[in-house]
């Protein structure tokens, strides 16, 4: 469904106020072949209207070379800010950057964060930006599950289908992703509604059974038969199964990077405007998929990075994992059930 430009412009005007945008702030906007014109357009409206001096900064595009997906998400490492000292200084030196062409996770966008600068990821459909426009609730349902996260030392997920994964935690910080920026140096993506950190270096072991309906991105596949996957000393080192389990194994040997197999960032969705069956209704390259990341119930984790919670690890293999249907808890206290978000009835 189309939006209208003055939605949009609302819609914007919303998040902008939510990250604390004031007169005079400096805003750069980042775009690149792929940026949506009419989220572009209207970003650039919005900040203007509330008296923002805005610049633009357009950026080649990168890694054609080696990646085998157009998802801006999947190819991670370098950047067209690598090694480009004119771009990172007007960054560092802007107040907003409105990131319209996706720096996840590079060395980069730690060094743009580190001066202070907020970054608000905003790349999927304008329809998509709209539906899961971010609200001071978002913050405070992903706040609770942060909390819960940086009061544990274990995490332990399991499900009928026979995952039964523990994730010694505390290492890393939590990271809350609620949809806007409103501290110094806070980096957000525009939409999401999930909480997560990353397991202890080398610690995460144990087997994930991915189920019929689980999903891969940046794939974009609902699972029709299940994979199991060996976990051990923080790493993945088999994954079995059917077609699904060798398209995966194929896909992330074009990367020959033993890092690819490590488990990254785990935790649970809390956004109830998210839906799991959504992602089904967009042709692939049209989304992220972040209702798929999103959606409140699952258990998110993903294989790869580490880098954006201080990690060592940088491999451009990223792949991020939704589940339904699983138990998750904390030093044994469950916080999601077969899918289903547990109230916590003291705060943590
Ligand atoms: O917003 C995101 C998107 C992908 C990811 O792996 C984490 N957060």
């Amino acid at each position: 469904m189309a939006v209208s430009d003055a939605d949009m412009v609302r819609a914007w005007t919303h998040v902008l106020t939510l990250s604390k945008l004031k007169p005079q702030d400096v805003v750069t906007v980042l775009t690149s072949d792929s940026t949506h014109p009419q989220t572009l357009r209207t970003a650039l409206i919005a900040a203007g209207n509330l008296g923002a001096r805005v610049n633009r900064l357009d950026l080649p595009p990168v890694n054609a070379e080696f990646a085998h997906s157009r998802d801006s998400l999947a190819y991670l490492g370098t950047t067209p800010l690598t090694g480009n000292r004119a771009a990172m200084a007007a960054l560092k030196e802007s107040d907003l950057v409105l990131d319209l062409m996706t720096l996840l996770f590079s060395p980069e966008q730690m060094e743009i964060l580190e001066s202070g600068t907020k970054i608000l990821l905003a790349v999927e459909p304008p329809e998509v930006l709209v539906r899961l426009l971010p609200s001071l609730e978002d913050k405070a349902t992903v706040g609770e599950a942060a909390a819960l996260l940086k009061a544990a030392k274990e995490m332990r997920v399991t499900s009928k289908a026979g995952t039964d994964l523990r994730l010694p935690i505390g290492e890393f910080p939590v990271v809350q992703e609620y949809g806007f920026v409103d501290e110094p140096g806070r980096w957000d993506h525009w939409p999401s509604g999930f909480s997560f950190t990353f397991p202890n270096e080398g610690k995460a072991s144990g087997r994930i059974v991915l189920d019929r309906g689980d999903i891969l991105l940046p794939m974009k596949s609902y699972l029709t038969s299940q994979i199991e996957m060996t976990v051990e000393n923080g790493f993945v080192t088999a994954i079995t199964g059917g077609l699904d389990a060798d398209l995966l194994n194929d896909y992330m040997d074009a990367f020959d990077d033993p890092e690819a197999y490590a488990i990254s960032h785990v935790g649970w969705g809390t956004q109830a405007r998210a839906r799991w069956s959504t992602l089904g209704l967009y042709d692939r390259e049209q989304t992220l998929g972040m209702d798929a990341r999103a959606f409140a119930g699952n258990f998110l984790f993903s294989l790869g990075p580490n880098n954006e919670a201080g990690g060592s690890r940088v491999t451009a293999c990223h792949i991020d994992i939704p589940m339904r249907n699983c138990t998750v808890a904390l030093d044994g206290r469950e916080v999601v059930r077969d899918g289903k978000i547990l109230a916590q009835k003291e705060p943590a």
